[in-house]
């Protein structure tokens, strides 16, 4: 696998290395050594997968509050989505900085997003497929949110959300103060 630091400290574009031959080809998604080797959470916990049947379902942005932070590996496996992480770390030099990375089923490219971090996506094509892998166990009373069109992020997203749940639509825009209070007191 090829590991590609992002300006987000600790952020990783992952790409495959393709064997290819006249099937198509082979390539490895996910190795402990070789991520203990670049120094990354390799402890992971959980594989999740969802399927989005409309382009421009968004979903996000979500994280777990410590200690039930979680490291995630993003990948679709078919279709598109137009991935955003954005930086919470408050000591951080890229505190409240976002990236977006386009990952879909023909670029096999993985998103390795630290402890620390909100992420979302929105799907590009219909019939669209995300599989992820995460360093701690889902705890729902720590998942929490902030609104995917928080002016303060002023995140762009390519195309318009036609479907978003009705949970994400409750997120406030992001609030270090009442974040604070949530980690305080995560459940
Ligand atoms: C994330 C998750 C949800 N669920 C349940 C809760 C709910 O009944 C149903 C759907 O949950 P949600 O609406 O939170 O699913 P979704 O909006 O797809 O949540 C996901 O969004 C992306 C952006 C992420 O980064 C993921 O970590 C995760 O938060 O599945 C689990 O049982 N385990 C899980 O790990």
């Amino acid at each position: 696998m090829i590991f590609t630091e992002t300006k987000l400290k600790g952020a990783f574009i992952i790409d495959v290395k393709r064997l290819e031959d006249e099937r198509g080809f082979f390539a490895r998604v996910w190795c402990r050594r070789e991520y203990e080797q670049m120094g990354l959470n390799a402890e992971l916990v959980q594989a999740s997968m969802s399927y989005n049947k409309q382009k421009g379902t968004l979903r996000g942005l979500h994280f777990q509050m410590p200690p039930y932070a979680e490291t995630k590996i993003v990948r679709c496996t078919s279709g598109m989505i137009y991935d955003v992480i954005v930086d919470l770390r408050p000591e951080s030099e890229t505190y409240l900085q976002w990236i977006s990375v386009e990952l879909s089923g023909e670029n096999a490219r993985m998103l390795y997003v630290p402890e620390g971090f909100a992420h979302g996506f929105i799907t590009l094509e219909d019939h669209t497929s995300i599989q992820y892998m995460a360093g701690q166990y889902y705890t729902s009373g720590a998942e929490t949110g902030i609104r995917y069109d928080d002016p303060a992020l002023n995140i762009h997203w390519p195309v318009a959300p036609s479907v978003i749940s009705e949970r994400d639509l409750r997120h406030q825009p992001y609030h270090p103060v009442l974040i604070q209070e949530k980690i305080t007191n995560p459940i």
